[in-house]
């Protein structure tokens, strides 16, 4: 992914130089010519696959390398490309960026700051386990008493582009849609409709991989749960299904366990769940197989490049059948490495293990001429592995051996700008008309921060999943190195460090826009400890209200909303709301994403008094979060874009 930075916090740059990571964007990664391949085989069509309706959420409710820095110049998006080559005929043609001012709002005299709260819910459950509400948040309680410049704005399902209402929110979609002002069928509904119609297999990508089927091994690599925020159990079972009957000979399975989207130690029963697809694949003549696996945050899904070593990790398991623990089935794997009682293990946390057979001979590791998909459709902690098999001179890690022509697909294409990866099963969303491009066609300069875990949210997301700036010249990113322990265990993350550098950005003079983004309400949520989140929103609180001091000292105005909730609420309920306990009578913790609205407030000592929020648009979500910015710079929105939710000033 593009970083880049220089100027005005080059300091940090510079402290970091020492202990940069391995050479990484496009310049030293270009793929190589893929290796000759074998003409395609036969495919005997095959009907569409049914796929199962998406399963009920359970009741809804992050390793490191520094931060590096790229040549901003490097990575600068030119006219052209900012329009995607495949755009249809009518967004090919050349588009009017220009902003007009607001008719009645006049423009601040100091920045607008844009600030995410990732994972802070507005949630209905406001008992003790909702660390939103039981946090000491003095800021973000007067923020709220405000009126007409507090309401809740929905950041799930439909509303960011997700199949249903009962998908909740994530990062992904949520910055999608903040910083493109527009609802995009997002990839897990892509996904479902090229199913549907079996559109996925009359496409370029699946071509690829069929060439496979006759001789070789198809593998599906990816994350095993319905969680819906980077793949869905039932997609796979779509594919392994579309693979066997259009001829696939032998498939093998390589299983990311989740326990982070979805409830932890669900991963036993997806992992039944996926040994009876694959033995009803084997009655029907398929040699159909798990063959490696480990926890998602210990192995193959880093992001942002927080930490090479696990991909390292699934490098080693999934294609050379190596790795620290052996079985002989998916079932004894996970269930040992959960631990004990004592000394449990999370989903999340698996060690990595292969399958081997009775003589100790792992079941499926990669070989020339073999297929592999990725199956998830979420870029984020897809890039890194893509890269590893896409690119033959990949050199971050050694990866020993390297499959001669393989047949490499991703389940979207994860990277637009670096074309990550070159074949891919379903084109992904296309997100055009960002509004970062409204803003540097209009030579609005723009600062954005957050730590590693989240920094390619408020760049990579929020400018349409496009790596590298904008236009360098008017924007400066600055990512502050993740911590790489378990955030419960430093809840309070690198929220100082951003709100320093966000302030120095602020008092600058040189930005107009200044967008940050706090991680720890999301990730400490994720580990399920409440007493931690609690601490991780009571951080935050206090780093926001030095931010918005900090405004007031130049009459900026403020946004300040989120992406998804997560820390308002910390157990899981059953259908009436009632927390649940396990067979140990222990509350059973929420790990993942709620389903529950986000805050949105204005303000700010530059924002005119009569510039409030409108009563007419109740069902706004993120989405709507764009037309707003663009006003509070006193600017119209763009016609494209979703109403703004505010008024006119009076
Ligand atoms: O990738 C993750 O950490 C979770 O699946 C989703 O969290 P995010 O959408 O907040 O990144
Ligand atoms: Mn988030
Ligand atoms: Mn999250």
């Amino acid at each position: 992914m593009g970083k880049g930075m220089g100027g005005v916090l080059s300091k940090k740059k510079k402290a970091d130089d020492s202990a940069a990571p391995p050479p990484k964007d496009k310049e030293e990664a270009a793929p190589e010519p893929k290796a000759a391949v074998e003409p395609a085989a036969a495919v005997e069509a095959a009907p569409p696959v049914e796929l199962a309706k998406p399963a009920e959420p359970a009741a809804p409710s992050e390793s490191t390398a520094p931060g590096a820095v790229t040549d901003p110049a490097s990575d600068s998006i030119s006219e052209a490309a900012a329009v995607k080559k495949d755009a249809p005929e009518s967004k090919k043609m050349s588009f009017d960026y220009t902003l007009q001012p607001h008719s009645t709002i006049p423009g601040p005299e100091g920045p607008l700051m844009v600030c995410i709260l990732d994972g802070f819910g507005e949630n209905e459950f406001k008992d003790e386990y909702n660390a939103v509400h039981v946090a000491s948040t003095p800021t973000i309680d007067a923020l709220r008493a405000v009126p007409k410049r507090f309401r809740t704005i929905k950041a799930h399902g439909t509303a960011v582009g997700l199949p249903s209402d009962a998908d909740m929110g994530n990062s992904e979609v949520g910055h999608n849609a903040l910083g493109s002002g527009q609802v995009v069928d997002q990839g897990a509904r892509l996904v479902d409709i090229a199913l549907e119609t079996g559109k996925m297999f009359e496409g370029e990508g699946w071509k690829l991989i069929s060439q496979a089927f006759p001789k070789h091994t198809v593998h599906f690599i990816g994350l095993l749960s319905d969680g819906g925020v980077h793949s869905r159990a039932d997609q796979l079972f779509g594919c392994l299904r579309g693979a066997a009957a259009r001829g696939a000979q032998r498939i093998r399975c390589h299983i990311l366990t989740d326990g982070r989207d979805v409830p932890d130690g669900s991963s036993v029963k997806y992992v039944a769940e996926l040994e009876a697809v694959l033995t009803e694949l084997r009655e029907k003549g398929c040699d159909a197989r798990i063959a490696s696996g480990g926890g998602r945050m210990k192995v193959t899904m880093d992001r942002y490049e927080a930490d090479w070593s696990m991909v390292k990790r699934g490098w080693d398991a999934h294609v050379l059948g190596k790795a620290p623990f052996t079985f002989t089935d998916a079932k004894t794997a996970v269930t040992t490495l959960r631990g004990t009682e004592e000394d449990p293990v999370s989903d999340q946390y698996l060690d990595p293990f292969v399958i081997v057979d009775e003589a100790g001979a792992p079941v499926g590791a990669i070989e020339d001429g073999d297929a592999v998909v990725l199956f998830n459709f979420r870029a984020d902690r897809m890039v890194e592995i893509s890269k590893a098999f896409e690119y033959q001179d990949f050199t971050t890690f050694d990866r020993e051996r390297y499959p001669v022509g393989l047949r490499f697909v991703g389940m979207m294409q994860y990277d637009g700008d670096l074309k990550l990866p070159a074949n891919y099963l379903v084109p992904p969303p296309e997100i055009l008309h960002v509004s970062g491009e409204f803003l540097v066609k209009n030579g609005i300069t723009t600062f954005a921060c957050s730590e590693t875990q989240k920094f390619g949210h408020v760049t990579f997301f929020w400018n349409g999943n496009r790596s590298g700036y904008l236009d360098a010249k008017l924007e400066q990113y600055l990512e502050i190195p993740s911590d790489k322990i378990e955030f419960n265990k430093a809840p309070d993350m690198k929220a100082r460090e951003i709100t320093a550098a966000s302030k120095e950005a602020i008092l600058s003079g040189k930005y107009k826009v200044v967008r940050v983004n706090f991680a720890n309400p999301d990730m400490v949520g994720h580990t399920g400890d409440l007493a931690a989140t609690i601490r991780a929103v009571e951080t935050v609180d206090a780093c926001v209200k030095e931010l918005l001091e900090t405004v007031d000292q130049v009459n900026g105005r403020w946004i300040v909303t989120s992406d998804h909730g997560n820390a308002d609420d910390m157990v899981q309920r059953d259908k009436k709301g009632k927390p649940m306990k396990g067979e140990d009578g222990k509350l059973l913790p929420l790990t993942s994403h709620t389903l529950a609205s986000v805050p949105f407030f204005i303000g700010g000592k530059g924002l005119p008094d009569g510039v409030v929020l409108r009563d007419d648009v109740p069902d706004a979500g993120l989405a709507n979060v764009a037309s707003t910015t663009f006003n509070l710079l006193g600017y119209e929105a763009p016609s494209i874009y979703k109403p703004t939710m505010v008024q006119n000033a009076a």
